[in-house]
């Protein structure tokens, strides 16, 4: 069977996804040593002439955080408020650390509804593509502001996949607090045991993906799960890897033996753009 890992190599267009959990401490605050070498290795992809697009999300953890331990988010519209102040600060830090490395920025917020509906999808789809053609770095975070329930993603894992299926990407990279998927969650059970590759979402692997994860983070494995099939659906191979070390993503597109990567299936669409 043809090694999927050594073909990674050769992805040109990437999608990295970063949760709260990677990018802050338990301050809330964010975690600027390791924001620093994640930009360092995204810039440096970039300058070897790949397309580069960050999923973050941070806002309402940053927001809170810049409002002080007496302000802890009580309501939808708190957490929203949070998002508005945080969406700010992730900018300004993305903005000026990618700035030292030479490469631009722009940020892209979406929600669900405007995914659902063809012709918004079309825009965003078009925005993202062009300002890839430019050279610049999307920066994109669901629209917490306005986001609620009918209209929200709720979690950046599906987003990213969304947009990794926007923009046609050749590799999807959600950056977590694990290595990977593992047989059960670790955090909860003994004996639990990486899985390198994935082939086939089954219902054995959804089974052992759990809702759970840890307090900072949203949605645990499952959402990860969902994500690896949005991806698939499109052809587009997804990867878990520990995002305490942003080096390790070297390792995954190195062929390394590292996390764990969602092989699509073969009869994926895989046509350009087959979404927008
Ligand atoms: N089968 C599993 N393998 C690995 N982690 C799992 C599994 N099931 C649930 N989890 C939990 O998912 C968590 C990661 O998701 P999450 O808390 O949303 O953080 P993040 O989005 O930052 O990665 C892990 O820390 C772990 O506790
Ligand atoms: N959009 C929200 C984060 C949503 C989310 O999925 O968070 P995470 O599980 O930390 O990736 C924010 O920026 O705070």
């Amino acid at each position: 069977m043809e090694n999927i890992r050594e073909r990674l190599k050769y992805c040109t267009r990437i999608v990295v996804k970063v949760g709260t959990s990677t990018l802050t401490y338990d301050t809330g605050k964010l975690n600027l040593q390791r924001i620093e070498r994640l930009v360092r290795v995204l810039s440096d992809f970039k300058n070897q002439g790949k397309d580069v697009i960050l999923v973050t999300s941070g806002a309402i953890s940053v927001g809170a955080a810049k409002l002080g331990p007496l302000h802890p988010p009580t309501s939808i519209a708190e957490k929203q408020a949070m998002a508005a102040i945080g969406q700010g600060i992730l900018m300004h830090v993305y903005g000026k650390i990618f700035g030292e490395y030479g490469q631009t920025t722009a940020q892209v917020l979406l929600t669900k509804d405007i995914v659902d509906n063809l012709h918004t999808r079309k825009n965003a789809c078009n925005t993202l593509n062009t300002l890839l053609s430019m050279n610049v770095i999307p920066v994109v975070n669901e629209n917490d502001t306005v986001a609620t329930e009918e209209i929200e993603f709720g979690d950046n894992d599906t987003l990213s996949a969304i947009v990794a299926a926007l923009v046609d990407a050749s590799l999807l990279i959600l950056l977590s607090d694990i290595d990977g998927l593992y047989t059960c969650d670790p955090h909860r059970h003994d004996g639990a045991v990486l899985i390198p590759e994935v082939y086939d979402i089954d219902v054995h692997i959804e089974s052992i993906a759990d809702d759970k994860g840890t307090e900072r983070g949203t949605g645990g494995m499952r959402t990860k799960i969902m994500a690896a099939k949005i991806a698939g659906g499109y052809g587009i191979p997804m990867a878990i890897i520990n995002g305490n070390e942003p080096h390790n993503i070297y390792e995954l597109i190195e062929g390394k033996d590292i996390g764990t990567v969602f092989i699509p299936d073969k009869n994926g669409k895989k046509e350009s753009n087959a979404i927008c």
